[in-house]
This record gives structure tokens, C-alpha cells and sequence, in this order.
């Protein structure tokens, strides 16, 4: 097995504009698999960037990016919405979810094009769902749900195939700090089961929950890595 998942090669990006504009510098990061990293910085420095380039939503506009072991760079739209869908999870600062549907049916629908059996899909929902603690909700709708709830939906949906990576992008910033210790413990749990954690956040406290905090600045990742979970404030 490639002991890196997720690697980096001098991957810049730069959007035409005009003007051009590199918002990010070359770059080189690995994150293991099974590792757990917060991504942090200053508004505008580029860690959305980052996390769709890291989410194969985005395409470097130089260097290389190897998911798993695979070059992505060169691979066809349509290979690096497969390999998206079958090895990461997302989660959002906003649920997204669809407020008529059941928590069920919410969980369900990330996998409604995946060729899987409708009965499998709905045991692989239910299971996930309960893993965030949330199998007594299962048939309501998230608008009976409190902030909290919906994104451990969220973090259910995003789960249910046990995908290698789950990329969250300011997933604490619409709950309180007890809601989000919840929501961070549930990704620690995740993580311990093997699953890749990376997290944009604004919150010091949520960043130094990972084991490795990643910090960027107007484009630049600096030092890479920060091993012993440290943030300073600035
Ligand atoms: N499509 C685009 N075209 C031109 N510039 C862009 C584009 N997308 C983002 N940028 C610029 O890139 C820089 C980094 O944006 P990015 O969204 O990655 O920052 P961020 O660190 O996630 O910010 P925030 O914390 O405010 O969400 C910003 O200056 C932004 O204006």
C-alpha cells in the first residue's frame, strides 16, 4: 500500500484572470493515509484553493497531484469524478442538506448513482447513521434537526462508503463550541477507524484538534507541518 495518500509535487495555481493571479505558490505536501490535519490561515490565503485542488474538484494549473498512488493531473473528468466518489467524503460549513427529505433519504442520495442495490445502499445509510449517533432520527427531516444534528448528518452522507479521505471545509463554523466538540469527536472517531481527516477551519480550537496543522499564507504553505499540534495565534 502507498503509505502517502494524498502528495503534492510543486503544484501551483493560478487563475487567469486577467490579471493572473497565483493564489497558490509551489507547493509540495503529503499527508499520510489514515493522517489527520487541520488547514489554517488568514482569510483569502488560499485554503479553499487548496482543499479543491487536495478534493479533485479542481485541477492544478502546474505540478502533480497523486491521489493514492495515482497521477490525477492527466486523468479525464469523468476518472476523477469516479475517483472522488468512491474514495472522499465532504463536508460543508452549511449541511446541505434537503430540508423535505428524511435523514435517511439525505444519506441515501450520495450514492444514488454509485450501481449499488438500493437495499445495500439503504443498510450502508443506516449504519452510518447510526454511527454518528443518529439511528432514532433516521425517518425525520433535518428541519427537526438541531445544528449539531445536521451535520453529523452531513458527516453520515459523506461517510456511508467509507471513503479513504473526508476533506471538511469549516464544518464547526454554524455550531456552538459544545456542538462542535461533538462534531470533532465524531471525526476522531472516524480517524481512528482508519480514515483520513483534513479540515479547513478559523477555529484554534478545532486546529489543534488534528495531529498536524498545516498553515498557509497569502498562498504559501508554510513549514508544511507542524507535528506537535501547535497553533500560534496571530
Ligand atoms: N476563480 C478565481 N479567480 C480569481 N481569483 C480567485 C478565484 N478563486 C479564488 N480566488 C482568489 O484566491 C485567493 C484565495 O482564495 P481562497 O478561497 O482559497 O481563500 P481562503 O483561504 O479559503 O479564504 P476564506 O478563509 O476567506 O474562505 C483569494 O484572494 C481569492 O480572491
Amino acid at each position: 500500500m502507498n503509505d502517502v495518500l494524498l502528495g503534492l509535487d510543486a503544484v501551483t495555481k493560478i487563475f487567469p484572470g486577467p490579471p493572473a493571479v497565483e493564489v497558490l505558490h509551489p507547493t509540495d505536501l503529503a499527508v499520510e493515509q489514515g493522517g489527520y490535519a487541520s488547514i489554517v490561515g488568514p482569510s483569502g490565503s488560499g485554503k479553499s484553493t487548496l482543499l479543491n485542488l487536495l478534493g479533485l474538484l479542481d485541477r492544478p494549473t502546474t505540478g502533480e497531484y497523486r491521489f493514492n498512488g495515482v497521477p490525477t493531473t492527466g486523468l479525464a473528468d469523468e476518472e476523477r469524478a469516479r475517483l472522488r466518489a468512491r474514495s472522499i467524503g465532504f463536508v460543508f460549513q452549511s449541511f446541505h442538506l434537503i430540508p423535505e427529505r428524511t435523514v435517511l433519504e439525505n444519506v441515501l442520495l450520495s450514492t444514488l448513482y454509485s450501481g449499488v442495490a438500493r437495499a445495500e445502499r439503504v443498510d450502508l445509510a443506516r449504519t452510518a447513521i447510526e454511527r454518528v449517533g443518529l439511528g432514532h432520527r433516521v425517518d425525520h427531516t433535518p428541519l427537526t434537526l438541531s445544528g449539531g444534528e445536521r451535520q453529523r448528518v452531513a458527516v453520515a452522507r459523506a461517510t456511508m462508503t467509507s471513503p479513504k479521505l473526508l476533506l471538511a471545509d469549516e464544518p464547526t463554523g454554524n455550531l456552538d463550541q459544545n456542538t462542535s466538540g461533538q462534531v470533532m469527536d465524531l471525526f476522531e472517531e472516524l480517524n481512528a477507524d482508519g480514515m483520513a481527516v483534513v479540515i479547513i477551519t478559523h477555529d484554534a480550537a478545532v486546529a489543534k484538534r488534528a495531529r498536524r496543522v498545516i498553515r498557509i499564507v497569502d498562498g504559501t504553505v508554510e513549514d508544511g507541518t507542524v507535528e506537535d499540534g501547535t497553533v500560534e495565534e496571530r
